[in-house]
């Protein structure tokens, strides 16, 4: 992002300070929403560099705005000032603003203020905060205000590992430029930010689009561009065949929902593989759905299949790594969740032999399983980027931002979601979903992109009116999701 800010200011014909006052009227506008109220009373903490450059602005135009208790105070323990931050405080004084100057975290007067706009750091900060920045941020934090941060808190490193024992301004809502932060999507950001949103402050798009970063946000523009229509004279041999390896005679549940979610996101044929005692739930439940014996998973009655999902249910033992050797052997592609997945954690050797082109389904646990303990999301993010290369195999590793990783290591995160999907069966209608799309001939990557965008998208439009999300509902729900995505 600091490289699209140099390319617009260089190409675009705006200067750095005119960036810095469309950055800080994109701040004040989103501001507003959020507090109408014009009497609130606001203390702007503002630093030497352009963070702080903008928290001057943004007092400004607060004020021009009809914000009429606006303060500021000056955190001046560097000596350094930048440019942008000199002219925006130069257009505060020619205003006779009152400004009050604070050299030393001590020195912070007993704030009034009811809310305060951090603008102290942003994503300048080259290391964790100490000396006397910490200890500002532990007096601010101490106040218990309602804080707003302009683009970071203070103290937040945009990229690397968010340590435990670090010290952050924190805040309620972050007002971010342009683009959120990568560590904006790691549950120990919770330690620093509630919420944040992102505002555009003008950066040239092109620029933005074209420069090659590691990471990208699914949007529902990307879903309608890689979900193919239905057209005339197709048939159900044209959506593909997908087979379900799951459930036990007391987990029969979960292979119901994976193979409900993979009929309702359109597969041409389900099969389902479950323990006899099932079928009568299979037929009762899902009369779409087709049975296969498990004594029949046998090389040439799987070849058929356009994909194979394995693992919801299914246990740990012997049987699932019998089925996972001989699945192994064959050119379908596949799908790999849950039991199936601490298999592969148990025997690294099996491990070994994933087809590449497969698609991985971890929760946090399965993950450390498979590839060893982790202390902090970034590394985990980092060794799944890793291993998604060695395997050659796309990894979704979830979580409330769920990471997509691909065999190049590059991470789509998924946004849609919310808390009221916390319920038992969700990871087995996700792996249902991602069996749909692959029978339905999607590459791993495009399936685990829709399957997980959808599978929110669904959770979203469902917590509209409901507290919490039943998995079966949800499985439910995916077709008019879907189809609602595409228009
Ligand atoms: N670029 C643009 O065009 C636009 C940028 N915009 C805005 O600029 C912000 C980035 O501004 P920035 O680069 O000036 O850095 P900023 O966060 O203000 O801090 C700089 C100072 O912090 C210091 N410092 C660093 N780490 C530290 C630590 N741990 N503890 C203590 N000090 C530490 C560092 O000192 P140094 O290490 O260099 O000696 C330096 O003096 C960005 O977040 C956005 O708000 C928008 O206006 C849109 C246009
Ligand atoms: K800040």
């Amino acid at each position: 992002m600091r490289a699209a800010d140099a390319f617009t200011i260089k190409n675009k014909e705006i200067t750095s300070i005119d960036l810095m006052e469309s950055a800080s009227m994109a701040f004040v506008k989103a501001f507003a929403e959020e507090v109408p109220d014009h009497e609130t009373s606001i203390a702007v903490l503002c630093g030497k560099g352009n963070n702080g450059g903008d928290g001057l602005a943004v007092a400004r135009l607060l004020k021009d705005k009809g914000y009429t208790n606006v303060f500021v105070y000056l955190i001046a323990f560097s000596s350094k000032v930048t440019e942008d931050y000199t002219a925006n405080l130069k257009r505060l004084e020619d205003l006779w603003f009152p400004l009050v100057t604070v050299s030393k975290a001590e020195d912070l007067p007993e704030l009034k203020e009811e809310l305060i706009i951090d603008a102290v750091l942003g994503s300048g900060l080259n290391t964790e905060l100490d000396g006397e920045y910490k200890l500002l941020a532990q007096r601010v934090n101490a106040l218990n205000r309602r804080v707003i941060a302009i683009d970071v808190p203070t103290g937040f490193p945009a990229e690397g590992e968010l340590r435990k024992d670090s010290v952050y301004l924190k805040a309620d809502l972050v007002i971010c430029f342009e683009r959120p932060k990568i560590n904006f999507f790691f549950p120990e950001s919770a330690q620093a930010m509630k919420h944040f949103r992102v505002v555009s402050i003008g950066l040239d798009e092109d620029f933005i689009q074209k420069t090659s970063s590691s990471y990208q946000l699914a949007e529902a523009l990307d879903i309608r561009g890689l979900v193919k229509p239905r057209e005339s004279f197709t048939h159900k041999g044209t959506y593909g065949h997908a087979l379900i390896i799951a459930g036990q005679q007391k987990t029969m549940g979960a292979a119901l929902l994976a193979a409900r979610a993979c009929l309702h996101a359109g597969a041409g044929l389900t099969t389902v593989s479950v323990p006899e005692s099932g079928l009568t739930a299979i037929n009762t439940a899902l009369p779409e759905v087709m049975y296969l014996d498990r004594a029949d998973l046998q090389p040439d009655t799987l070849e058929k299949f356009k994909a194979i999902a394995i693992g919801p249910g299914l246990g740990t033992g012997k049987e699932t790594a019998d089925i996972l050797k001989t699945i192994f052997q064959l050119k379908v592609p596949l799908v790999i969740d849950a039991d199936a997945l601490n298999v592969l954690g148990n025997s690294p050797d099996l491990l070994e032999q994933l087809p590449s082109g497969s698609l991985l389904t971890p929760h946090m646990k399965e993950f450390d399983h498979l590839f060893g303990a982790h202390q902090s999301w970034w590394d985990r993010l980092e060794t799944a980027r890793k291993k998604a290369r060695e395997l050659q195999s796309v990894i979704i590793l979830k979580n409330q931002y769920t990471f997509i990783i691909d065999q190049t290591g590059d991470v789509t995160i998924n946004p849609t979601g919310n808390p009221g999907m916390a319920q038992g069966g969700m990871g087995d209608v996700l792996t249902g979903l991602c069996a749909s799309f692959r029978a339905q001939g999607y590459s791993a990557k495009e399936a685990a992109v829709i399957a997980c965008y959808l599978h929110g998208k669904a959770g979203d439009e469902l917590a509209e009116t409901e507290i919490s999300v039943a998995a079966s509902e949800l499985a439910g729900k995916v077709s008019g999701t879907l189809k609602g995505l595409i228009k």
